[in-house]
């Protein structure tokens, strides 16, 4: 078998572009109708016509105003690579009715993407409805052959992302945020894919090794219940001893030192009659846990009761590792009322900080899971917490609010002739021509609308006064002086132009983008509780052609 799919390959400008992230993304990955398709274009003699095809969705997920788009650089890297290899060609021969003829698959064997352009909007960019998100041009039968791997490596990809953004913008700038979802995702691509596109979409870290591999994101954890309820009593703790930090001493016995620390807390004048007898075997847990990290030790303090065992066992090891010079990172909830139970574990630590003069101790470390999502972050915000960071996975990574974003990829001409799909629904009306696009500015900075123009209209002009429609509803327009003119779509494959092609930014870059775009964003666009719709627009020279176009594709009805 040919070993094509991660390999890299050279593009026109002799820069190599890696294979899919997905080895089992390949021509094959695709949708039968394509291939039946292509066979039929090829049998009409059509195959080599030129296409333009737009991809975008037509609503924003989650009941925002706002999606991040994400999944460029995996179109791209297919594209790059894309060869139909001598088992996929037999394959689909064998697929397709025998009638098909021999010199079909002579030409499945002959195509490549060398010929087709995509030009795009920069992933981690804020996007929105019916603004073509990539513009697919090539000879009409290899683009056809793109529709589902593109559609199907952008629409999870944006949805997460803004899934991820959404989580952020609710837990505010200064929390940490980590995903956590990799066991409950939709299986392994499921699972990498939402810990690279959480991570663009404003995520710090996840649990997830094989991603924090294969893309260089940070990784973080904690550990399980199934740590704490393994041990029984600190008896089973046979190498007591821990080295100082500084490895200038050493404790023989840093259980005893524990063991010591807890009675101290349980008769301290300010924390008497709090807790009585904490559970034995969470806090041989602990210790063996702080032993084998002294320098990253952090405790989950749910399992048995968080007030009475789990906090008093883990302010008992941390104390005991501060006399050794190790500061312990702090706690994790994962059940109960996470806004009470944060603040009364901030002012148990308070009190430790205050009574035993250890500085900083109020400041451990306080992580929160345990099914959050927008709606509980909402509610822990309103409630007052003293949760640091948030480890979250289902509700993020299943995009449980909301399953599928919706994307399309709709013919817009071909051979130079503008194409329209019509619907009942106005809504899904295709947007005809080879398009331009641009995003506008106020004089307060803000981007006020996007508008889409015929591909050799002259572009907005800054200071210039422009006309912006709504693409079907003849009564809503409104004139626009941009400040600055942004050209949304790039160049990202220049096909057989010579076009320069836009190199594919780093992930870091496009967490960037994406953060940075989010910020720039008027504050009415982004609330959660009914936000105002950002506004997406065409030409007056681009209205009047749809309508045309409009008129004369759709027939006249009779009334009998
Ligand atoms: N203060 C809070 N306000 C709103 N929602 C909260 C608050 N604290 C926790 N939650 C959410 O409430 C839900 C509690 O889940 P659940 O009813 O399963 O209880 P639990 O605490 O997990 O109980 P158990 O100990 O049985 O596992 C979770 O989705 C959690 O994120
Ligand atoms: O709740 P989520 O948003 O999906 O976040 C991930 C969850 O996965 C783990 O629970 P699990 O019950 O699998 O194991 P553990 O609690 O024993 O670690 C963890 O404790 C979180 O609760
Ligand atoms: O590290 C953790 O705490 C973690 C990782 C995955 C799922 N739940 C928790
Ligand atoms: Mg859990």
């Amino acid at each position: 078998m040919e070993g094509k799919a991660n390999g890299p390959s050279e593009n026109q400008a002799g820069r190599s572009v890696s294979g899919p992230t997905n080895p089992m993304v390949t021509p094959l990955l695709n949708d039968l109708y394509q291939f039946t398709m292509a066979y039929a274009y090829w049998k009409a003699g059509k195959h080599d016509e030129r296409a333009v095809f737009d991809l975008y969705f037509r609503k924003n997920p989650f009941g925002g105003e706002y999606t991040i788009f994400a999944g460029l650089e995996e179109c791209i890297r297919f594209i790059a690579n894309f060869k139909l290899t001598e088992e996929e060609i037999t394959f689909v021969r064998d697929s397709l009715p025998g009638s098909c003829e021999d010199g079909f698959f002579d030409y499945l064997r002959g195509i490549n993407c060398s010929d087709v352009e995509v030009h795009a909007i920069t992933e981690g960019s804020v996007v929105f409805p019916k603004v073509p998100l990539l513009r697919v041009e090539g000879p009409v039968a290899v683009v056809q052959l793109l529709e589902t791997p593109f559609v199907n490596l952008i629409n999870y990809a944006s949805l997460v992302t803004t899934n991820a953004a959404r989580h952020r913008f609710v837990a505010s700038k200064s929390k940490m945020l980590l995903e956590f979802g990799l066991r409950r995702a939709q299986g392994p691509d499921g699972g990498i894919g939402a810990s690279k596109y959480c991570y663009i979409g404003g995520f710090d870290a996840t649990s997830n090794v094989a991603a924090g591999k294969l893309f260089g994101i940070p990784l973080r954890g904690t550990h399980s219940h199934a740590f704490v309820s393994s041990f029984m009593s600190p008896d089973e703790i046979i190498e007591k001893s821990l080295k100082s930090s500084d490895g200038s001493h050493t404790s023989e016995d840093f259980v005893s030192l524990v063991q010591t620390w807890l009675s101290k807390i349980q008769w301290s004048k300010s924390l008497h009659g709090i807790f009585g007898e904490t559970n034995q075997s969470e806090l041989a847990a602990f210790i063996s846990y702080a032993l084998a990290f002294p320098n990253n030790f952090l405790a989950l303090v749910d399992t048995y009761d968080v007030m009475r065992s789990g906090v008093p066992n883990f302010c008992a090891v941390a104390l005991a590792l501060n006399d050794l010079g190790y500061k312990a990172v702090g706690i994790r909830l994962d059940s109960g009322d996470l806004a009470y139970l944060s603040c009364e574990a901030r002012k148990f630590f308070r009190t430790i900080e205050k009574e035993f003069g250890v500085p900083d101790f109020e400041k451990m470390s306080i992580t929160a899971s345990n099914d959050l999502n927008e709606e509980t972050l909402d509610a822990l915000n309103k409630q007052g917490h003293e949760v640091d960071a948030f480890g979250i996975g289902t509700y993020l990574v299943t995009c449980y609010a909301q399953a599928a974003l919706g994307c399309v990829f709709k013919l817009v001409e071909i051979n130079k002739q503008p194409r329209i799909k019509l619907s009942e629904d106005v809504s899904k009306v295709s947007i005809p021509c080879k398009k331009r696009s641009y995003r506008l500015y106020g004089k307060e900075g803000y981007p006020l609308v996007d508008i889409m123009t015929g591909e050799n209209e002259p572009p907005p002009k800054v200071g210039e006064r422009i006309l912006c429609r709504h693409p079907f509803n003849e009564s809503k327009r409104a004139y626009v002086v941009p400040q600055k003119v942004e050209e949304l779509l790039k160049c990202y494959w220049p096909g057989s132009s010579d076009k320069r092609r836009e190199d594919l930014p780093t992930l870091k870059d496009t967490r960037e983008r994406c953060i940075k775009q989010l910020e720039q964003m008027r504050p009415d666009h982004m609330r959660r509780l009914n936000p105002t719709p950002y506004k997406v627009s065409v030409s007056a020279k681009l209205y009047d052609f749809i309508h045309f176009l409009w008129l004369n594709e759709a027939p006249v009805g009779e009334l009998q």
